[in-house]
This record gives structure tokens, C-alpha cells and sequence, in this order.
């Protein structure tokens, strides 16, 4: 075997990102880790995703980087879609050419969610935003092209740096007296660093695999915590962990008017993932864990 085959040339995307920047860390026992930003790597500029492809010529590609501004998708939705669809396509076309695989993340936003129960990776899909419509569109690029891949759809990640729900509602906790939050939307919240280490453990089992391991697996994998709640039963669960009290109202979606839909049950089943490679924490675990 080959030094090239030990350590296989990873190309990161989105290093500056949640799940990005845990994955910089995660993806260090996987392979050599050459990560880009939006600087090096303009998601919105396929000529430049296709050249630093080709000069790299990495043997994975692993692709956090997303157009991720629900409500702002709205009125972009040109620019979400050149992010979250045109470039993953051209990921997928150019790792095709260099018989390279790529890792790939989605999201419980490319379903409706009209009715409870945890979604499985068949489950029929029908996006109520700009957004996850966006992100579905990248999911059946990738599928179509034919590259061997693996997308991990995920849901409600937050971590202690970036833009998300957790560092949003300690600080707001702090700031005000009362907070008023949406109790009608179920799902699971994911921490960024389960989902790289997840990869990391799946991606090591590709490493042993040999030959036929990634036309044997792959597809869509949901990716996200175990057990479910909603926004109001995750704020409630972070002051608890965080020892912040402040009064928490809950309202219902009605009652927040913002302009992306968001599906009222988006809970994923990942039994899949956990039955073919990984075990995957309660969220409430994940929580405690994170804000240690
Ligand atoms: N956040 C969430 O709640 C969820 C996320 N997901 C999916 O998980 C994946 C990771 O999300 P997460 O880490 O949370 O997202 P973040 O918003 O934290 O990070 C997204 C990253 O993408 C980068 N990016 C955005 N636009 C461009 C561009 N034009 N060119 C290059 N890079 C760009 C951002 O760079 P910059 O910092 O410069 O903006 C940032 O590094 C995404 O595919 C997302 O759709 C799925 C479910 C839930
Ligand atoms: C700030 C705030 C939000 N909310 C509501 C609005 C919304 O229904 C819900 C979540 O709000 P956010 O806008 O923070 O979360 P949102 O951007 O919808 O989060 C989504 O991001 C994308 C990227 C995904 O892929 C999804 O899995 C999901 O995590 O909480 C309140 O009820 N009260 C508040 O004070």
C-alpha cells in the first residue's frame, strides 16, 4: 500500500463553520486535512470551487460549507441554491473525474413534517422553505452524478461558536426578562461536534473497508441526536444546564412570525447509521456535554 492510500488528501469545505471547525479536528486521524474557507473557496463561484478541485486533486472531498440563513433564503434564493445545490454538483462531478468520494450534509428541513414520528431516509421529502428546498436540490445532485458518497442529513445543530439556537438564547436569557418561544416544532438539536465525530468514525471505516465499501454504502444517512423536543423544551434544557434563569413563555409557530415555514415535526430516525457504524447520544447528553 501506498503512503497516498494511508493518509488520504482531504478536501475540507466550510472550515470556518460549526460542524466545519469540529470537523478540522475530527477528520486529523482520518487523512491530511486541507481546509477553505469562503476566502479560498467561494462556494458561489463554480469556476473557482472546479479550479481548487483540480489543483488539489483530493482523494475526499467533505463539504460542511452551506448557504445556512433560513429566513434570508427567502428573498436569495438564487444565491442559496448556486451554494446549496450548483456547488455540490460540481463537487460531485469533479470527485466523479478523480474517482474521489464526498461526505455531504443535509437537513430535516427537506421535510414537510405535517404529522409526528421520526422520519427514515425514505420517508418522502416536500421542503416548506426556500432553504431546504436548496438543500435538496444538492442532495439529488450528488445522488444523480453518481459519485460514491455519503449524506448525512442532520437537524437543530448548535455549538459553543458560529450563529446558532443555543448561543442565541443564552445570550437573550441574559438580556432580557422574559423569553417567547415556539412550542409547536419538534425535532432534535445535534451538537456540531457529534456530527464531526460521527463522520470521523464512519470515515475510518471507509479507510478499513477496502474496495467495495462505498458502493455498498452509499446514500442518505440521518445523523442527529437521540429523543426529541422543541424549541421551547431545548431553551428550557440550556438554562437548566447553563444555571440561567429567566421566564420562558411558550407560543405557538402562530405566534412568531418570521418569513421561511418551518416544518412542525422534523425528528429523523437514525437508525440506519447506528445499526451499520455509530451509536449516537441522547440530546439531552450531547447538551450537558457541550456546555461542560
Ligand atoms: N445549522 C443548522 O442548524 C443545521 C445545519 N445543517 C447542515 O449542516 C451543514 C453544516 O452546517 P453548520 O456548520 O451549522 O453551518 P454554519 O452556518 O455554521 O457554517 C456554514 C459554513 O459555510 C460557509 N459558507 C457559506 N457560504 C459560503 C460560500 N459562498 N462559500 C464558501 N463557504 C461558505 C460559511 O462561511 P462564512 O463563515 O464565511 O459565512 C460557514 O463556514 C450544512 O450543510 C447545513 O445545511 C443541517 C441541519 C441543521
Ligand atoms: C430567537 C427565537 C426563535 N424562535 C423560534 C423561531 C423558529 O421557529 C425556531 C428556531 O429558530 P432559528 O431561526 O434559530 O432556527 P432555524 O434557522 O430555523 O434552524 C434551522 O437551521 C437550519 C440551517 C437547519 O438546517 C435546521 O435544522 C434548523 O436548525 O425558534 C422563538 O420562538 N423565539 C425566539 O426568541
Amino acid at each position: 500500500m501506498t503512503r497516498r492510500n494511508r493518509q488520504p488528501k482531504i478536501l475540507l469545505t466550510g472550515c470556518s463553520g460549526q460542524v466545519g471547525h469540529e470537523l478540522r479536528r475530527s477528520l486529523q486521524g482520518i487523512g491530511e486535512v486541507i481546509a477553505v474557507d469562503r476566502s479560498s473557496m467561494d462556494l458561489a463561484n463554480l469556476d473557482q470551487v472546479r479550479d481548487v478541485i483540480r489543483a488539489e486533486r483530493p482523494q475526499l472531498i467533505v463539504n460542511p460549507a452551506a448557504y445556512t440563513a433560513v429566513d434570508k433564503a427567502e428573498t436569495e434564493p438564487a444565491l442559496a441554491h448556486r451554494i446549496n445545490a450548483e456547488a455540490p454538483a460540481v463537487m460531485a462531478e469533479e470527485a466523479k473525474v478523480l474517482g474521489a468520494a464526498l461526505v455531504h450534509y443535509s437537513t430535516d428541513y427537506v421535510f414537510s413534517g405535517q404529522d409526528g414520528g421520526a422520519r427514515v431516509e425514505t420517508d418522502p421529502v416536500g421542503p416548506l422553505n426556500v432553504y431546504g428546498a436548496s438543500k435538496l436540490a444538492g442532495e439529488q445532485a450528488i445522488a444523480a452524478s453518481g459519485v460514491p458518497h455519503l449524506i448525512f442529513r442532520t437537524s437543530w445543530v448548535y455549538g459553543m461558536r458560529g450563529k446558532n439556537f443555543l448561543l442565541t438564547m443564552l445570550r437573550l436569557a441574559k438580556e432580557r426578562d422574559e423569553l417567547r418561544i415556539v412550542s409547536d416544532q419538534h425535532g432534535a438539536p445535534t451538537w456540531s461536534r457529534t456530527i464531526a465525530d460521527s463522520t470521523a468514525l464512519v470515515l475510518a471505516q471507509a479507510g478499513q473497508g477496502g474496495a467495495g465499501w462505498w458502493e455498498a454504502n452509499s446514500g442518505i444517512y440521518h445523523l442527529s441526536s437521540q429523543g426529541e423536543t422543541t424549541w421551547f423544551g431545548f431553551t428550557q434544557a440550556i438554562l437548566e444546564e447553563a444555571g440561567i434563569a429567566c421566564k420562558l413563555v411558550p407560543i405557538t409557530t402562530e405566534e412568531y412570525p418570521v418569513p421561511a415555514k418551518r416544518p412542525q415535526f422534523s425528528v429523523l430516525s437514525s437508525e440506519r447509521l447506528q445499526e451499520r457504524f455509530v451509536r449516537l447520544p441522547h440530546w439531552r447528553e450531547a447538551l450537558r456535554l457541550c456546555l461542560e
